[in-house]
């Protein structure tokens, strides 16, 4: 058992999710993030990798009033419950995602995490440990379900997108392609981590939409 998981990510037309720097990029415009923002509000839980928080710092929380209401009228939280992929507990405890916004953050930690770290987090976030030294993404996504999570998605980075992918843990991808070409053999792409190496392994979708959006590109693919 495990929860729906929708990645959504913006991509520029050489497939990076950000600079060199991991700094971060508007790829898309106002129409996109507000799409984004109707999935978020669709969804019961929303992931990031550590390196997201360490590069954006994102509150990662619904931004459309509206649909906060309608999440409320539904007897639903306002916002997804907030989660990070963080196997050696470096979220900042001043991190935006675990003081904007009300609700629940769970921050996933690794068996190898330093205590002090983990105390210094635990009056923020609930704590799930799963994994030695690396997050267990598959246990945790059984360990989601089970507190409630159907739906989740996935917003990046490349690193955590690649762990889930890898894994077979993605049952849709949608991407924005901007119009601007970012570069850089070290710029994190949408699947980095270690890559396949045999054909047989490769992930295959099936395309299920395109469409033009803003000045870019709206695609929606099944993981087959
Ligand atoms: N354009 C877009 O839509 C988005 C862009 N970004 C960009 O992505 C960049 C961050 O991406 P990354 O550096 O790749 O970091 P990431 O956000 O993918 O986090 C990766 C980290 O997650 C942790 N982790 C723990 N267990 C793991 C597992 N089993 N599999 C994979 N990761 C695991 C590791 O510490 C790893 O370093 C930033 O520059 C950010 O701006 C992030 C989200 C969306
Ligand atoms: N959909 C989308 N389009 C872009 O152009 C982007 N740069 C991103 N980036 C990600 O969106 C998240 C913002 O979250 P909050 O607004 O703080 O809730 C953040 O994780 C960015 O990496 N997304």
């Amino acid at each position: 058992m495990r929860p729906y998981v929708i990645v959504n990510v913006a991509v520029s037309a050489d497939g990076k999710l950000s600079t060199r720097e991991r700094r971060q990029v508007k790829i898309s415009g106002n129409v996109d993030f507000d799409r984004v923002d109707e999935i978020k509000a669709g969804c019961d839980g929303i992931m990031v990798g550590i390196g997201t928080v360490l590069a954006d710092d994102p509150s990662l929380t619904v931004k459309s009033p509206e649909r906060i209401a309608e999440r409320v009228k539904q007897g639903r939280p306002e916002h997804p419950v907030r989660i990070v992929v963080d196997s050696q507990a470096r979220t900042p405890p001043d991190a935006k995602i675990l003081h904007k916004g009300s609700g629940k953050r769970i921050i996933v930690i690794a068996e190898s995490a330093p205590s002090e770290r983990i105390t210094a987090l635990a009056p923020h976030a609930e704590l799930i440990k799963t994994g030695m030294s690396q997050v267990d993404l598959k246990d945790l996504m059984h360990k989601l379900a089970e507190t409630g999570i159907k739906k989740l998605m996935v917003e990046g980075g490349g690193t955590l997108i690649w762990g889930m992918i890898s894994a077979g843990l993605v049952d849709e991808l949608i991407m924005f392609v901007g119009n601007i070409i970012i570069g850089g053999e070290d710029a994190p792409t949408l699947a980095d981590g270690l890559g396949f190496i045999h054909e047989s392994d490769f992930p295959v979708l099936e395309l299920t939409s395109v469409s033009p959006m803003e000045k870019g590109v709206l695609i929606h693919w099944k993981v087959k």
